[in-house]
Parts: C-alpha cells; sequence; structure tokens
C-alpha cells in the first residue's frame, strides 16, 4: 500500500510511529514491543522459509506443560521473541505456550505482560504447511508492587492493549490491532521490512466457508452436528452448500476467514471436554483481531473476550468469525441446550 500522501510504501515503523503520534501522551514502549516482535518475526520467518535445509525440522525432544511434543521451530520461535521482548526492558513477563508458569524478564520495571503462542500449527511445521506465532499485550494489574504474579496476568481479553499474529505462508505477513482497527503487513525479503499491505480490515458480515475438524463429529454436541448439517444443505438463496476449509494452523483458517469470511469452530468433544485451543495465547488475541474487524468470537455461552480466566493455560471452546455465521452456530446451539434441557 503507498502512502496517497507521499507516494511510498509504508513500513511497519513508520506506521506504528504515525499511529503513536495521534496519542500525544504515548510513551512510545508499545511501539517499542510491537517493533521487538516484528524483528522477531523476521528471523522466524528466515528460518521457516529454508527449515527443509537446515536442522530445525522434526521433534526437539521435550515435552510441553500440554503433554505435547515439542517441535525444534517451537523452541527456536519461543526463544526468539523471549530474547526480542527482553531487549527494550518495557516487558516484566511472558507467559508462552512452551513454558509451564509466567517467564520473568529482567525488566521488572517493565508494564507490559506478553501472551504468547510461538509457533501455531505445530502439527504443519514438517509437511511445509502454513504455520504462525500469535502474540497478546496486557499491562501490569499492580505495577508498583515489584513482586510479579499470576493474578497480574490473569486478565480477560477486553483489557488487552494489543494483540495480533504473524503468518508463515506463501508469504509472510503481520495482522495486529490495538483497539484502532486491523492492520496488515506483508514482509518483502527482498528489503527484510514489513510493508503495510491492508489497513482498517474488515471481515465480511457473511461468509460461504466453514472450518472445523470433523473427525471429532460423533462427539459434538447436537446443536454443532445440526449447524454443520444446515452448512451443507443446498439453498441457492443462502449461497449453500457451504464451501469446507480446514489447514489445521489456528493462526491460517482465521486469516483466512479474516478475508474471505465464514466461521471457524474448534469445539468441545469427548478428547478435548474444554475444547483444545488456549484462552490467553490463541482465543483471545485472534478474538480481539477478528472483533475489531467487525467479526464475533463466543464459545457456548458468551463473548470468549468477556471470560474471566482462571489459569494460564486454561482451554477453551470458540466459534469465530463472520457475524451472521456466529449468530447463526448460536441459535443452533442455544435451540438444541433447550431440547436437551427440556429432555
Ligand atoms: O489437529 P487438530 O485437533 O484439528 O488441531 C488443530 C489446532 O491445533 C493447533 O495446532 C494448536 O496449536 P499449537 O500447534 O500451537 O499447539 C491449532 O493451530 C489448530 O487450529
Amino acid at each position: 500500500m503507498v502512502d496517497r500522501k507521499t507516494n511510498r510504501v509504508i513500513t511497519l515503523e513508520e506506521y506504528i510511529i504515525q499511529a503513536q503520534n495521534k496519542f500525544p501522551g504515548a510513551t512510545g514502549e508499545l511501539s517499542q514491543l510491537l517493533r521487538d516482535i516484528g524483528l522477531a518475526a523476521k528471523i522466524i520467518s528466515r528460518e521457516v522459509n529454508k527449515a527443509g535445509i537446515t536442522n530445525i525440522l522434526g521433534e526437539e525432544g521435550s515435552t510441553n506443560i500440554h503433554g505435547e511434543t515439542v517441535k525444534k521451530l517451537d523452541m527456536f520461535a519461543d526463544k526468539q521473541l523471549i530474547s526480542a521482548l527482553n531487549r527494550s526492558e518495557i516487558t516484566c513477563m511472558v507467559i508462552s505456550e512452551e513454558n509451564d508458569g509466567i517467564v520473568e524478564l529482567d525488566n521488572d520495571g517493565g508494564k507490559y505482560i506478553v501472551y504468547l503462542d510461538p509457533l501455531d500449527g505445530s502439527s504443519n511445521i514438517d509437511v511445509n504447511v502454513s504455520i504462525g506465532s500469535i502474540f497478546s499485550i496486557y499491562m501490569r494489574k499492580n505495577p508498583d508492587t515489584n513482586k510479579l504474579s499470576e493474578e497480574d496476568a490473569l486478565q480477560s481479553g477486553v483489557q488487552q492493549v494489543a494483540a495480533g499474529y504473524v503468518l508463515y505462508g506463501s508469504s509472510t505477513l503481520m495482522a495486529y490491532t490495538t483497539g484502532l482497527g486491523v492492520s496488515v503487513f506483508t514482509l518483502d525479503p527482498s528489503i527484510g521490512e514489513f510493508i503495510l499491505s491492508d489497513d482498517d480490515v474488515k471481515i465480511p458480515d457473511y461468509g460461504t466457508i466453514y472450518s472445523v475438524n470433523e473427525g471429532s463429529y460423533h462427539s459434538w454436541e447436537e446443536g454443532l452436528k445440526q449447524y454443520i448439517k444446515y452448512c451443507q444443505v443446498e439453498d441457492s438463496e443462502t449461497s449453500r452448500p457451504y464451501k469446507a476449509r480446514y489447514i489445521g494452523s489456528m493462526v491460517a483458517d482465521v486469516h483466512r476467514t479474516l478475508i474471505t469470511g465464514g466461521i471457524f469452530i474448534y469445539p468441545n468433544s469427548s478428547q478435548y471436554p474444554n475444547g483444545k485451543l488456549r484462552l490467553m495465547y490463541e482465543c483471545n488475541p485472534l478474538s480481539f483481531v477478528i472483533e475489531q474487524a467487525g467479526g464475533m468470537a463466543i464459545d457456548c455461552n458468551g463473548r470468549i473476550l468477556e471470560i474471566e480466566p482462571e489459569s494460564l493455560h486454561q482451554r477453551t471452546p470458540i466459534f469465530i468469525g463472520s457475524k451472521e455465521n456466529v449468530l447463526k452456530v448460536k441459535e443452533f446451539l442455544d435451540e438444541y441446550k433447550q431440547e436437551t434441557i427440556k429432555a
């Protein structure tokens, strides 16, 4: 995207500074934090792009708190992001999918807390399918107390000051929001810069793509089963049947949903009674982005962003995407919930 006034491409760096200048009181710290994440993303992107020829594919040998085998790229991305955040002394703690507890950085004076899914879509790393990194940023609740605590970090999604993701796909892009709409930047490897490619992105109100792992269909609640049947019925008026698309990397499936409209679902199932995806570093940040683009994100009861977190790595079911599609699935969930209650 070219700046109409200067007829020049706009880099992430410039865009962040321009946005900051709109807030006279801004300290520039959040800007620095976003730049730090941008830098780490470039380094991770470089490694992802040549993963097949450098010994960075495969398992690292350890298991994380979720009982998942950790991939070498998971650890590489985790290290890159944490060291980038440690460099600028404004982040006091990081919570990451690859670390059990809070990671205290050497900046206990820092006022920001960052949640990370350093490498999302781990099952796709070794098969060269799109993967991503997800970040969510909060201010400390009690900046005057020296002692950092989990209590500081357990804040609902509405408290996020910024959130976003990096998608390592056919190109590498970074999308984020600070609560003033969603901006997308594409990495131009030839100059090593993220260039603004889309500003104030809006998700279509209605889409004809549904995205869910139907492998666990048998253990879904009836309302969801009936909604998927609804998506598959022939009806030209509502452009059904919808197309099914499922990449298996939440960042990639949600980014597609942001651009084309539709819905991404990761429900409860017998394998994951409370859903699989993590509230604090997968569902909250992507819900903030989708809501800022005009979409919706709910669990089986209400808004994802209003869930009061109880633990750092808690999971939640999620229904996220275009407003009309999310309202439709909620209709089915509520209707069959009533049926079950009556029965
Ligand atoms: O293989 P499944 O059960 O469909 O799960 C895929 C989901 O799990 C995830 O891979 C979980 O994320 P991680 O790879 O970060 O653990 C999501 O990106 C994706 O949406």
